[in-house]
């Protein structure tokens, strides 16, 4: 089910039918009450929101909030996701194969890598486009947001298998939605529940590891719950266990330059 983007600003009229073109959404003016999810454009950018909680929407949003934060405080280098990826002096290219919101991306360029964000669901990638955009107008981090590239459409189609190794990704970067249970489903805040219904689970992520190892140079890395199976069943070469997730490193070369 594809929300319907309400435009209740006719300065927005334009940039709303773009979207609607771009990534199939159909326009309203009005909603009937009982309209469960809705995309939102306004001046402050494009969301997603659920009827029954008006004051929930999920929007992108690299200048204020955790990324703030996370950009400032998060730990550079030390992080368990810099090390996975295998962030030193050489900062690796990486392909974000399942970019989601763009979390993960937003981080990676903030460490300095070159990134090419992956998103097939279109009202993930239309929230995430619309998020880069007001970013790259913020100047305290144009710079991170200019080393974003994203690309809608499936990594399935997208990932493909390259000889030169000079125009391989180094790392290709996996982070499908995993199963969630009812207990965690009660705890994962309102505004994430609705990402989660309208986004639902990637049921077909196993064959993106096979698609991911042709692909990279030098590494391929999968975030997945703390205790979940590895991806597609198959073992990694190492994992970085954090409180919450882990990284699962499958390694095929050092990471550093040609
Ligand atoms: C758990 S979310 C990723 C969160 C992301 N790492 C972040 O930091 O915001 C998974 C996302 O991957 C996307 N996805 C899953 N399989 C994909 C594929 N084959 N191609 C492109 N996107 C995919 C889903 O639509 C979803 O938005």
């Amino acid at each position: 089910m594809t929300p319907r983007l309400i435009v209740q600003d006719n300065r927005q009229q334009r940039r709303a039918e773009q979207l609607a073109a771009q990534y199939g959404f159909t326009l309203a003016t009005v909603l009937p009450d009982d309209e469960q999810f809705y995309l939102c454009l306004d001046e402050q950018g494009l969301s997603l929101k659920q009827g029954n909680f008006p004051r929930t929407a999920v929007q992108v949003n690299f200048s204020e909030g955790a990324a703030a934060h996370r950009r400032k405080f998060g730990g550079g280098q030390g992080q368990d996701i810099a090390k996975a990826i295998g962030i030193s002096a050489y900062k690796p290219t990486v392909v974000d194969a399942t970019a989601g919101l763009g979390r993960d991306s937003f981080v990676l360029a903030t460490l300095g890598c070159r990134v090419f964000a992956q998103e097939r669901q279109p009202v993930v990638a239309a929230l995430l486009a619309d998020g880069l955009q007001r970013a790259a107008a913020d100047p305290d981090i144009a710079d991170i947001i200019a080393r974003i590239s994203l690309q809608y459409g499936s990594s399935h189609e997208l990932l493909q298998p390259v000889a030169d190794p000079a125009h391989k990704p180094d790392v290709v970067y996996l982070d499908p939605m995993f199963e969630h249970d009812d207990k965690q489903t009660a705890q994962v805040k309102k505004d994430m529940q609705a990402f989660r219904a309208v986004v639902g689970q990637d049921t077909d992520a196993d064959d993106l590891l096979e698609k991911a190892l042709a692909c990279a140079r030098c590494r391929v890395v999968v975030k997945r719950a703390r205790k979940a199976a590895p991806l597609a069943g198959r073992a990694p070469s190492y994992a970085l266990t954090g409180k919450a997730n882990r990284f699962d490193v499958y390694a095929l070369a050092k990471v550093q330059a040609l």
